[in-house]
């Protein structure tokens, strides 16, 4: 059985204790968090710049999954690179030259990914999948943590791993919004290699037993 990637997401976290938070992923056993960075343009909410970022790189060594619901990741990117930003995933509609913007993360020397939109088809990144490490189905539309599970993106997860399978495209299916350990199960059927999870873990009243949960 192929190892899920669990990704505790800290956009539910309180900001006051990230150092702590950070701690307790390690703790559970996840390598990855999650780090959503919003521009107030691309998305209607604002949350951390890369100066957070470098602070939490000094903190940790956990593998750094930032999700930039940003306007212009051509413009910025290079920022959160050098706060210590593992992989960075942009969006897929933004207007930038999406191909480009792939290749300089990567010959930067870090993972690059592409997010998707719940209206957005898996057709409209296609050609870029031999270039990517990741692709991001969002199953909430992007802005806020504490969304329901949006059913009807399943079938998009299976798409996607339908074509990576028969093109043998060496890239991970990421999907967050609403993850919990009933919609886990789901994307995990339908294919994805990668869960982001904010509220389930962070509502939780012991959010170390809620990520452990993820891997039984
Ligand atoms: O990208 C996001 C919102 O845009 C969050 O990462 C995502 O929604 C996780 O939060 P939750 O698990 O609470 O849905």
């Amino acid at each position: 059985m192929k190892k899920i990637i669990i990704i505790p997401s800290i956009l539910s976290a309180d900001f006051a204790a990230l150092k702590h938070d950070l701690k307790m992923i390690e703790k559970s056993g996840a390598e990855w968090v999650h780090i959503d960075v919003m521009d107030g343009h691309f998305v209607p909410n604002i949350t951390v710049g890369p100066v957070v970022v470098k602070s939490l790189r000094k903190e940790t060594e956990l593998f750094f999954d930032i999700h930039l619901m940003i306007t212009n990741p051509e413009k910025y990117w290079r920022k959160f690179k050098e706060a210590g930003a593992d992989l960075i995933t942009f969006h897929s509609e933004i207007s930038a030259e999406k191909k480009k913007l792939v290749e300089d993360i990567r010959s930067s020397g870090i993972k690059a990914g592409i997010s998707i939109k719940p209206k957005t088809s898996v057709s409209e990144i296609e050609a870029l999948l031999p270039y990517l490490n990741l692709v991001l189905i969002m199953t909430v539309e992007p802005g806020f943590g504490g969304q329901s599970f949006m059913d009807n993106m399943v079938a998009k997860i299976k798409v996607l791993r339908k074509v990576i399978d028969e093109n043998n495209y060496d890239c991970l299916i990421e999907v967050d919004g609403g993850i919990n350990s009933r919609t886990a199960s789901i994307c995990i059927d339908a294919g994805a290699d990668a869960l982001v999870s904010g509220s389930y873990i962070f509502a939780a009243e012991n959010p170390l037993e809620a990520v452990k949960s993820f891997f039984v």
